[in-house]
């Protein structure tokens, strides 16, 4: 697990051998059928037929409980742990109902199978006790930022021809309906920076797969844009908050270069479409008159993806790194930001340099976390033998 600040993620591995049985006599398990089962007879229920119905119910569902979702689309098959083959799959849900989750555990009886999890992100530290107290189980935790790294060089090795692209015939404003996502080459990627824009923004250089600091970070990120959203639009969703800005206009809330201007300050190479100053229509009452909840929407999410953005250069900049790797749920299904991302970049390095995306986007410190145990076990199982 990756217990962010606004997700968690979870990621797992269901062997072939359990997913072969299951495919002859797979049963699609409702949350109904889920809760039926356990106020039958929980307390008598054997933990395996618990887990086997558990896995079950998450393997065929999409939308899991009332918060949390499978990425079905992002399940990778055919891949190798402890000499078994079989599927990753992916699952994210609110932090913010981390206690639901532990509740979730006990009433299946996870403690039975297992006496330990493990987790990264902040959550693996701020839950540790909850985890000890509700469940009885330890634990485990590991850095989020090297389980970010791990991961990153994990999937794209296994997932080399789709997994790294970028945008091309992108526009400033993020519309761009005619823009195309292009495959990258990331064989040989170092060194980079990576950006993980989750609900605070950690912006790290990687020189090698072992050998990486974290330059900065940035307070403004993706649960500024939620929680700004919430305030100025009274949306209560990242998913709603993106469909109202889908359908704004931010120049009715950011003041342009134009605005000031007239046109743009050919000087310092600045067009008038340049946003001179973020919200800044927002000091005149007929400009507030005029503006929509959709705007604001779109004007936040144009002012922080265009904050980080401008980080992210001056970083790279800084480093002398040319490539530029954005990952974090705040990209998730977020066309606007990565096309914006895109366009900034591309504009003010003069073409020198490509803002590149991840499809795993937000589950790569899961996925270190996995790798990381499994290290561990295959290390204790050497000691063993010896
Ligand atoms: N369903 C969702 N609910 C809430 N936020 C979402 C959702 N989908 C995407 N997001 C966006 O993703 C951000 C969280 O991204 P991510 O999961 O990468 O970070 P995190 O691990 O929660 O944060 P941090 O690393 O700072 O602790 C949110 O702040 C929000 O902008
Ligand atoms: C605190 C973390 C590392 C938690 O993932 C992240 O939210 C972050 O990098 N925030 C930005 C903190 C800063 O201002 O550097």
């Amino acid at each position: 697990m990756d217990i962010g600040g606004s997700l968690a993620k979870v990621v797992f591995f269901e062997p072939n051998s359990k997913a072969d049985g299951a495919e002859k006599k797979k049963r699609i398990v409702t949350k109904h059928d889920l809760t039926r089962n356990l106020s039958s007879d929980s307390d008598n229920s054997d933990a395996d037929d618990n887990f086997e119905m558990l896995a079950n119910y998450v393997l065929s569902n999409h939308y899991l409980g009332d918060n949390g979702i499978r990425d079905q689309r992002l399940e990778m098959h055919d891949q190798q742990f402890h000499g078994q083959s079989g599927t990753l799959h992916f699952i994210h849900f609110l932090t913010s109902r981390m206690d639901e989750c532990f509740e979730f555990a006990k009433t299946f009886r996870l403690p039975d199978l297992s006496d330990v999890v493990c987790a990264t992100g902040g959550g693996a530290y701020k839950y540790e006790g909850n985890c000890k107290e509700i469940l009885g189980m330890k634990l485990r935790k590991y850095d989020e930022l090297e389980c970010l790294i791990k991961g990153i060089h994990y999937i794209y090795a296994h997932n080399p021809l789709s997994e790294c692209y970028f945008w091309e015939g992108v526009t400033s404003d993020g519309s761009s309906p005619n823009a195309r996502k292009v495959p990258y080459d990331f064989g040989d990627p170092y060194p980079y920076i990576v950006v993980n824009f989750g609900s605070g923004v950690s912006i790290l250089a990687v020189q090698s797969p072992d050998e990486y600091y974290r330059v900065t970070g940035s307070s403004i990120g993706g649960g500024t844009f939620l929680g700004l959203c919430c305030l100025l639009t009274g949306c209560e969703t990242f998913e709603e908050a993106l469909r109202m800005a889908e359908n704004g206009d931010s120049t009715k809330v950011d003041k342009l270069v134009r605005d000031i201007y007239g046109g743009s300050y050919d000087k310092f190479n600045l067009p008038g479409s340049t946003v001179a100053a973020s919200f800044g229509h927002m000091m005149h009452e007929n400009k507030r008159k005029q503006m929509s909840k959709s705007d604001l929407a779109r004007a936040a999410l144009v002012t922080i993806t265009n904050n980080i953005g401008s980080i992210a250069m001056m970083t790279a900049h800084a480093q002398k790194i040319q490539r530029i790797v954005f990952v974090g749920n705040f990209l998730r299904t977020n066309d606007i930001a990565m096309k914006m991302l895109a366009h900034a970049l591309n504009y003010w390095s003069q073409g020198t340099m490509k803002a590149l995306f991840l499809e795993h986007e937000g589950y790569f410190g899961a996925v270190g976390a996995l790798l990381k145990l499994s290290d561990q076990v295959n290390t204790e199982k050497n000691n063993n033998k010896q």
